[in-house]
């Protein structure tokens, strides 16, 4: 059974199931799945992963959504990939969280500052299964309003994607042991504005494509 969520309804309206209403956001329950619409940004995809995981059992969690591409990353609107790791990039200074000497989250001696892993064994298989690459995605609430603050980003944490929920989600994975992985479908050039630049639609396309050969099995 897959928990799949995605910040908005909009990315997932090919989803179909029984309705309900979790945290006053859109639930579905599904073959094969259930459905939670997390809201946009880190806290609302934490705290709807975590509230939802409080009284229920999840084995692996799917973190879908639409996503800017960096300059230099070769991604265009239209493509699909999974991320493999996520960057906190506005926790801490500039630079990250270490300069600060507090890390964000230690578990089995490991210690976490700016960089939050998805499940390994899970995005590998994502990936065999549905021929897709696994890159850096990094996270901020803030978005890129410039094509020069999304290379200095991209620059700066060697990222290949921008969005505003992926190392919550990973991190919220970590902290309750669940398996996460993230699918992420290229909308937009990041730091790009102008909406006549953005693909949504082929972006969900896309999305609802990988989902339907994830849930046949
Ligand atoms: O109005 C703008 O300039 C603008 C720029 C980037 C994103 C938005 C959104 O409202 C979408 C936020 C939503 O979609 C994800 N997303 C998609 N593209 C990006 C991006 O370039 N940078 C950050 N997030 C992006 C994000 O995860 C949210 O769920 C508006």
């Amino acid at each position: 059974m897959w928990l799949l969520l995605s910040p908005t309804a909009l990315e997932a309206p090919f989803l179909e199931g029984e309705a309900f209403s979790f945290l006053g956001r859109k639930g579905l329950r599904g073959r094969g799945f259930v459905y939670l619409e997390t809201g946009i940004g880190k806290v609302n995809a934490a705290l709807t992963l975590a509230l939802w995981a409080a009284t229920h059992k999840v084995e692996k969690a799917l973190l879908l959504g639409i996503a800017g591409a960096y300059p230099g990353s070769g991604l265009r609107p239209g493509d699909l990939v999974l991320v493999g790791e996520e960057v906190e990039a506005d926790l801490g200074v500039r630079e990250g969280l270490k300069a600060l000497g507090f890390s964000a989250w230690e578990q089995e001696g490991e210690r976490f500052y700016n960089r939050f892993p998805l499940d390994k064994g899970l995005t590998q298989n994502l990936a065999r299964r549905l021929g897709l690459r696994v890159v850096t995605g990094l996270t901020r609430d803030l978005v890129s309003e410039s094509l020069e603050e999304a290379l200095a980003l991209a620059h700066r944490w060697n990222a290949a994607l921008e969005n505003m929920e992926g190392a919550a989600f990973a991190r919220a994975c970590l902290a309750l042991g669940i398996q996460g992985a993230e699918l992420r479908a290229i909308s937009n050039p990041a730091g790009v504005r102008d909406k006549g630049a953005w693909r949504v639609k082929e972006a969900v396309a896309a999305l609802e494509k990988a989902v339907a050969r994830l849930l046949e099995g």
